[in-house]
């Protein structure tokens, strides 16, 4: 269970891009979070894993308070939750297996990394989350020669190479015509349900995300505003969510 009570983000420049935050997710929910630009959707899921840390309130991950982890452990914690972008973050000169491999397997040496020698349970990991995905018929082309689409499903892969407890998703979609978004969702919708991982995305697609997720999360201006099943969303619900910054 993820679970904030009362938590708190301010940045060093003094924003408060986040207040009063108080939220329990269970294991193997699909959330969606939607909010406008500058909202704090983001702050949000990257609280979760540590990449900011909160300055008042507590926020726990299956029991762990998340900002009281120093140095080693903050590293394994952050193996049991998968992180996604918008920008797929791989590289793009490797070929697809690769990619997934050098993430199911983070402590290879600098060497068995540099010549590509990856243990064979790994290279399994990396088929069968390749396979999850769709694109097990791709292990062998290079990232560069995929198009968008291809890529994010090989990000999810190296994320699922590494089963995740959580996959934190900021944006994932953001980049892929509606065709393409559509398939990446199924994705995640598939790993959600099969392999019971939570799964929290933050999205700009209202569409997209009152028919992927089973609950939503609206954001306005670092406040949550709504907070119930994607299937009581109402256009009321959402002029709260999306109201004008500038409103007050
Ligand atoms: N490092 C930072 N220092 C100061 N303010 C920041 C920093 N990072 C983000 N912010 C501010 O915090 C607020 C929330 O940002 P955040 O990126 O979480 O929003 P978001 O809802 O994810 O937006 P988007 O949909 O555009 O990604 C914004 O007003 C942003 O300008």
């Amino acid at each position: 269970m993820i679970k904030f009570e009362n938590v708190q983000k301010k940045y060093p420049n003094g924003f408060v891009a986040l207040q009063d935050i108080n939220l329990e997710i269970e294991q193997g929910e699909f959330v969606a979070i939607i909010g406008l630009s500058g909202a704090g959707k983001s702050t949000l899921i990257r609280c979760i894993n540590r990449m900011h840390d909160i300055d008042e309130g507590t926020l726990t991950v299956n029991g762990t308070n998340v900002n009281a982890l120093k140095g080693k452990e903050i590293r394994d914690f952050r193996k049991k939750i998968g992180m996604i972008f918008q920008s797929f973050n791989l590289v793009t000169r490797s070929t697809v297996l690769k990619n997934v491999m050098i993430s199911s397997v983070p402590d290879l040496s600098w060497w068995r990394r540099l010549l590509g020698i990856f243990p064979k349970d790994a290279k399994i990991v990396a088929l069968e989350a390749l396979d999850n995905v769709g694109i097990l018929d791709k292990a062998f082309t290079r990232v560069d020669q995929l198009s968008g689409g291809q890529q994010q499903r090989v990000a999810l892969a190296r994320t699922l190479a590494r089963h995740p407890e959580i996959i934190l998703a900021d944006e994932p979609v953001a980049s892929l015509d509606p065709v393409t978004a559509k398939i990446v969702m199924d994705d995640f919708k598939r790993i959600n349900e099969n392999l019971n991982m939570s799964v929290l995305i933050n999205i700009h697609h209202v569409d997209l995300a009152l028919e992927y997720a089973d609950r939503v999360i609206g954001i306005c201006k670092g406040k949550i505003v709504y907070d119930g099943l994607a299937s009581k969303v109402t256009q009321e619900v959402l002029d709260k969510i999306y109201q004008k910054h500038e409103k007050g």
